[in-house]
């Protein structure tokens, strides 16, 4: 675990110290978009077109962030046109590496050993944190995007013209309300379970698990009463929760300390994080070995003895029972 600083490698866990005991999550420092013209996008500048084979994608089977990516690379078939390589899951010393390892893909475009050379490859100065998911762009050569939620807005559309799969996730007459209930998931779930597993103080631990509690209470009245987050369809709000469900009972309950209940214990979020795994493609996106070596080897001042625990018995694969909505 560590950062850049002018282009040069410091091991440095987070510093909750200067957040009184708080993980805070740093901002993404490559903000541009591919679009269908390569007009400029929300943020960043322009110069990013859609086209097959330009663009490489770096991930880690193991974050919940880089593994929007995944599942929208999956589901609007980007997989033949844009390529991908993925890192090792024990992320050491030296950040995330791309060391032999069963499901990892090496570097075709620098053969690095260390993701933090991809940042370098793009700015030779560049202070941040190196984190996955990266969208490399092969014609200018620099990244595109490390913000993952960016990263799934453009492969939603920007690349239908081209050949991707129809189907949108985030349908523009729902834009507003897509965007509030992102912003709860955010910051209550997603990042709520970072916010208690990284703290360091009693206090800094127990508020995000109570708010991360209640917002799971909430979601799981309001997916009483509808199919998915915005009702009869799955929208990119679905897939923003799908990737801390899944991951929640195997790892947040123990090794983050998220545990007043488990998703099995709701009857709703796990019927529906059980439909959500069964939408084809999908099950291939998630990798239960990377997810758990991951967490629990890489964060020694968490888990010292670096030991991954052996269940908890989950089954995605039975019937959701979803389908009487
Ligand atoms: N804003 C980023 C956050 C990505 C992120 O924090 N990724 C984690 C892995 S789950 C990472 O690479 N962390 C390495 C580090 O912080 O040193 C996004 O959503 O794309």
């Amino acid at each position: 675990m560590g950062l850049l600083v002018d282009g040069q490698w410091q091991d440095k866990w987070y510093d909750t110290d200067a957040n009184g005991g708080s993980f805070k999550l740093e901002d993404a420092g490559f903000r541009n978009w591919v679009t269908v013209d390569g007009s400029a996008g929300p943020t960043g500048k322009g110069g990013f077109k859609a086209e097959a084979n330009r663009y490489h994608l770096y991930v880690s089977l193991a974050c919940p962030w880089a593994h929007r990516t995944t599942i929208y690379r999956k589901l609007k078939g980007l997989e033949d046109m844009i390529s991908m390589s993925v890192v090792h899951p024990f992320m050491g010393d030296r950040g995330w590496t791309f060391a032999n390892g069963e499901g990892v893909i090496a570097d075709p475009l620098f053969n690095a050993d260390y993701l933090y050379e991809v940042y370098i490859a793009a700015k030779s100065d560049y202070t941040g944190r190196v984190t996955v998911p990266i969208l490399w762009d092969k014609q200018t050569n620099t990244i595109v995007s490390n913000e993952s939620s960016e990263i799934i807005r453009m492969f939603n559309s920007a690349f239908d013209e081209v050949g991707a799969t129809a189907g949108d996730f985030l349908p523009s007459a729902l834009l507003a309300e897509i965007d509030e209930i992102n912003a709860f998931v955010y910051s209550a779930v997603n990042n709520g379970v970072y916010k208690a597993g990284f703290a360091t103080t009693q206090e800094a631990y127990e508020e995000p698990v109570t708010e991360l509690f209640e917002a799971l209470d909430t979601l799981e009245a309001r997916l009483a009463e509808r199919r998915y987050l915005m009702g009869e369809k799955i929208t990119e709000a679905d897939w923003r929760l799908f990737t801390t469900l899944v991951r929640f009972d195997a790892v947040y309950v123990g090794h983050f300390k998220c545990n007043i209940r488990r998703i099995v214990d709701y009857p709703n979020l796990w019927g529906y994080l059980r439909e959500l795994y069964q939408v084809s493609g999908v099950a291939e996106t998630v990798n239960m070995d990377h997810i758990k070596t991951h967490y629990y080897t890489s964060h020694t001042n968490i888990n010292p003895t670096g030991i991954i625990p052996v269940g908890p018995v989950l089954d995605f694969t039975e019937p959701h029972e979803r389908d009487y909505f």
